[in-house]
């Protein structure tokens, strides 16, 4: 919808052939954002050949943890040297790579065409065209400001950035933390619980970010603060609705059993805290909420855990 809105022709590719008929006849996605009504100028298709053909950038949005079987199947139909823009917010299982990572490793493709658009931008406040800032990054930046160009339309700011692994991991980090903000609100607590979740979740975010590489004022943008606190404030937000069933008592089986839409924190949890460990670096409310993922720790016995742990220095600890 960003893409069309900016003046573009937009080919989407779909699993299910009858959800691209559906798409192609009543410009609607009914499954995914029912009652949205979608630009003339985006047409979906089910062969990935179609979707990519002529195609000036190619914008993957799969689950995370899909991305690499999704690419091993794409392989010869992606075009050479157009840009791959990922919109994921997960690191993989496994590996511990960034979504960027991944598309390095399958398609060749080098850092110059290897962009990350993330920022504050749930789902349905974007198809329903309300304002919102995101960040393009790209370690190139022709290719940034390229493809700044290609989504700026008159609700949707982009701005450049050349920190890839900063908005990679905020975005990815960020869905672990509205996992305990949503376990907060279900149990019950207020705002200085979930403030003081945010807050301590972006120090953590930034030391692991800095510890990897990133530009720690990327933390400090919209792809680090600007995106922690929206999807640590919206009942739109996936990660942190699933965080609030958590907190209400319901189990990780449950919860994922009811839902049809990916809510990446519940796995990325997992890696997150492993990279965190390869590095050295201390993530106390990622490791926390991964505890409770695996059916280790409850919501609860978490929050005053955290808040029992050692008294540190709030700059260092
Ligand atoms: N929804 C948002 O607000 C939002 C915003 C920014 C970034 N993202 C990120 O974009 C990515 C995708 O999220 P989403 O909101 O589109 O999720 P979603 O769950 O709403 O939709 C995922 C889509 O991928 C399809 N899918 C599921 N499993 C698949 C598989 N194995 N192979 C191929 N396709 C599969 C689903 O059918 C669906 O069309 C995530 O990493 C998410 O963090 C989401
Ligand atoms: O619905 P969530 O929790 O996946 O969050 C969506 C976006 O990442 C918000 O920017």
């Amino acid at each position: 919808t960003v893409l069309a809105n900016a003046g573009n022709q937009v080919s989407v590719w779909a699993r299910r052939e009858a959800l691209c008929d559906a798409i192609n006849a009543a410009h609607e996605n009914a499954e995914y954002l029912p009652g949205i009504q979608l630009s003339d100028a985006i047409t979906a298709t089910h062969d990935p050949a179609a979707a990519a053909d002529g195609a000036e950038a190619v914008v993957l949005a799969v689950p995370s943890q899909s991305l690499r079987d999704n690419l091993t199947d794409w392989a010869g139909v992606l075009p050479n040297a157009v840009p791959l823009v990922s919109l994921m917010k997960g690191v993989e299982l496994g590996t511990t790579k960034r979504m960027s990572e991944v598309i390095a490793e399958l398609t060749g493709a080098g850092p110059e065409r290897i962009a990350v658009v993330s920022g504050p931008n749930l789902a349905r406040e974007i198809a329903e065209g309300q304002p919102a800032a995101s960040v393009v990054a790209c370690a190139d930046e022709g290719t940034a400001a390229r493809l700044q160009k290609l989504c700026h339309s008159p609700t949707f700011r982009p701005y450049t950035n050349n920190d890839v692994v900063g908005c990679e991991l905020g975005g990815a980090c960020k869905n672990v933390i509205a996992l305990a903000v949503g376990m907060a609100v279900g149990l019950g607590f207020g705002d200085n619980a979930r403030a003081s979740v945010i807050t301590r979740g972006l120090a953590e975010i930034a030391r692991l970010g800095t510890a990897l590489g990133a530009d720690e004022h990327t933390f400090s943008g919209l792809a680090g603060l600007g995106d922690l606190v929206a999807t640590c404030s919206s009942p739109l937000s996936r990660n942190r609705t699933f965080g609030e069933k958590l907190g209400q008592g319901m189990t990780v089986a449950d919860i994922t059993g009811a839902t049809r839409q990916v809510a990446e924190g519940v796995k990325s949890c997992a890696s997150i805290t492993e990279l965190a460990h390869h590095h050295d670096v201390e993530m106390p409310i990622v490791e926390h909420v991964t505890k409770v993922v695996a059916g280790e720790m409850t919501p609860e016995d978490m929050l005053f855990s955290l808040v029992s742990r050692s008294a540190k220095s709030e700059r260092w600890g």
